[in-house]
């Protein structure tokens, strides 16, 4: 049954084969290293000219099935598919489980697009403008903007209208609206709307606009969604390659070690593959590293790259002396508030996701269905004016269209003493009543952790709400998020549910910032989005070229200069098709 849903996995059933039946050979032009939304395309663009020899090697498998099911994201987070590191929680984290939060990340082709919740949304074109202004040459909004239609074949459907000037309809990366809205969604969208925010496409120019307020756009997410099945890159940008261009060699599991340097030159990859075996790849043009914010500086820092003092702790021999890589790290962080009275019962979400289910066998037959989502499902953007640049959409407000079930609270979440004495687990998971979430988010915060070397992997330090400014700004966007729940749309039979630890301490006033600062602190958590750990400007020129090296680029999440104010894989997949048209000028490729 899970085949006749997925036909993609029948399809590919020849690029699975290539993945297992193809030994990597011992030279290349171009070695891609991580298959996620930047390596995933940067491979498949440069594969285009029949000419270019290119490898990319994935840590991880194939996506297993269930990546394809939409709702099935959160439970794979904590499988072999996910990295599953996790971090101090710094100034939040104090009800989490050992007071650390949980950083998922893809283990697999599509990286972290395969395990993600699968929202497109580009960030502010403001966001652009200012890395070029701060020196990021060629990456402003107007020159980036190509690159995002490039990559998007967007399904138009029935809701709502978009700008059709600002999306791409002949890329290969699914980008769709969901044709059933599920409850409480129209109510939220009607809400903001009430409170002021404009119904517009959040990935056009009017996503720039503000109120005179801080309130800009709301509108249901977009979502990179084919059929109701999940497309991630790696099912977007390689598996119609994958056995079908002789010049693609896809490796899976296959773990780089370090890149090889001769001199300031990259000329290869060492990886171990499944079998624990150690292997040498040469490339006689680049090495493109790609394997996340987390990854990529552990990958330089085994190889010598880094800060020379961090390198000679660590017993490595430092090849060049690059103080910013692994420094900078910054992060989005989400707060679930769960509301019962609109939203999706939990005996709902049962029968729709679960396989003995009737709704779930509909999924199975159709494609439709809650099955077909994550259940993130809008969101509208705020600046709390607090932000020391005026006018920084620092706030994201999204509805999830269910409270979820006990295992994403206890399992992906992290929370600590899970039960009745603290949480009210009788309006969370009452399955007769309606439930779901507001996720508030912090979208522009100034404070910055960093990644370390330690032994075969890394040490991530967040230190979230270290800078003063963020608590703040958290604050007033959780009480705005509050002042949309009491617009006329949302009825009176519905409640926002607090952590009865914290309103027996904190009582029950919404609009109060010790309730709010107190429940940000024990249980805000990342929203999986860190960036800039190999920042443009620091660590690699506006090109990505690794800066005082030849022959190595970095093209993911680790190179934004700033973070954006949204969810970040449609900008890393953007960072991958920039980065392989400059390289494709440099080498003279010629592109389809
Ligand atoms: C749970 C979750 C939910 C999210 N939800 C959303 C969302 O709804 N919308 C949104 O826009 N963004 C979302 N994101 C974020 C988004 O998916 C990431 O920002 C984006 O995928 C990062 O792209 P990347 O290329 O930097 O890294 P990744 O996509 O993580 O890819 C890195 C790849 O490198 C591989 N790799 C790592 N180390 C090595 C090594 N040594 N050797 C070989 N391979 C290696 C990894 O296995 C992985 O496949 C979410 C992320 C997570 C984890």
């Amino acid at each position: 049954m899970l085949r006749s849903l997925l036909p993609s996995r029948a399809v590919s059933s020849r690029a699975w084969a290539a993945v297992s039946s193809t030994r990597a050979a011992s030279t290349y032009d171009f070695i891609v290293v991580g298959a996620g939304a930047g390596g995933a395309v940067v491979a498949s663009r440069l594969s285009e000219d029949s000419a270019a020899k290119v490898l990319l090697l994935e840590a991880g498998p194939p996506a297993p099935p269930e990546s394809y099911i939409p709702a099935a994201c959160a439970h794979l987070q904590g499988t072999p598919v996910d990295w599953a590191r996790s971090t101090p929680g710094g100034g939040i984290g104090q009800g989490l489980i050992d007071g650390k939060v949980k950083l998922p990340s893809g283990r697999m082709l599509g990286g972290s697009t395969a395990i993600n919740y699968m929202a497109y949304v580009r960030g502010n074109p403001k966001d652009y403008d200012s890395w070029a202004s701060a020196g990021a040459n060629g990456w402003s909004w107007k020159e980036v903007l190509p690159y995002f239609k490039k990559s998007e074949g967007f399904i138009p459907g029935k809701v709502p209208a978009i700008d059709r000037d600002a999306h791409g309809f002949d890329g290969p990366w699914a980008v769709s609206f969901r044709d059933e809205q599920l409850d409480g969604v129209s109510t939220f969208v009607a809400a903001a709307q009430e409170q002021g925010y404009k119904l517009k496409d959040y990935n056009s120019d009017a996503r720039a606009e503000l109120d005179a307020s801080g309130r800009g756009v709301v509108s249901p997410h977009q979502f990179t969604i084919r059929d109701g099945k999940r497309c991630s890159t790696g099912t977007a940008f390689l598996e119609p390659h994958m056995g079908a261009r002789p010049n693609l060699t896809v490796s899976c599991q296959a773990l780089a070690q370090r890149v090889l340097l001769e001199g300031k030159r990259a000329v290869g990859v060492e990886y171990v593959d499944a079998a624990g075996q150690a292997h040498e790849v040469r490339a006689t043009k680049e090495v493109v590293v790609a394997c996340g914010t987390y990854a990529t500086p552990g990958l330089l820092l085994r190889s010598g790259v880094g800060p020379a003092k961090e390198l000679a702790a660590a017993g490595v021999e430092t090849k060049l002396d690059l103080p910013a890589v692994g420094k900078n790290l910054t992060d989005h962080m989400l707060l679930l508030i769960p509301v019962s009275g609109i939203g999706t019962p939990l005996k709902e979400l049962v029968s729709e996701c679960t396989p003995e289910g009737d709704g779930f066998k509909r999924y199975m037959e159709t494609g439709k269905g809650l099955a077909a989502t994550s259940c993130y499902e809008a969101s509208a953007f705020y600046s709390s004016g607090l932000h020391p640049v005026s006018g920084t959409q620092d706030g994201q407000i999204s509805f999830g269209a269910t409270a979820y079930d006990p295992h994403l609270w206890q399992n992906c979440m992290g929370y600590a003493d899970f039960n009745e004495e603290n949480f009210r687990m009788d309006a969370l998971f009452n399955p007769e009543v309606p439930s779901g979430t507001i996720v508030a988010t912090l979208n522009r915060p100034l404070s910055r952790g960093e990644v370390r070397l330690a032994g075969s992997d890394v040490d991530v330090i967040h230190n979230y709400l270290a800078d003063e400014a963020d608590r703040r700004m958290y604050v007033a966007i959780c009480k705005e998020a509050m002042r949309i729940l009491d617009q006329p749309s949302f009825s009176n039979e519905m409640e926002v549910v607090i952590p009865k630890a914290l309103s027996k301490r904190f009582g029950n006033d919404l609009q109060s910032d010790a309730l709010w600062e107190a429940w940000i602190r024990s249980f805000a958590t990342t929203i999986y989005h860190p960036v800039s750990t190999c920042a443009i400007g620091q660590v690699v020129d506006a090109e990505c070229k690794v800066f005082h090296m030849d022959g190595l680029r970095v093209a993911d999440g680790s190179v934004f200069p700033e973070p954006i104010s949204g969810n970040t894989q449609a900008a890393c997949a953007m960072i991958g098709e920039k980065v392989a048209d400059m390289m494709a000028s440099q080498h003279g490729l010629t592109l389809a």
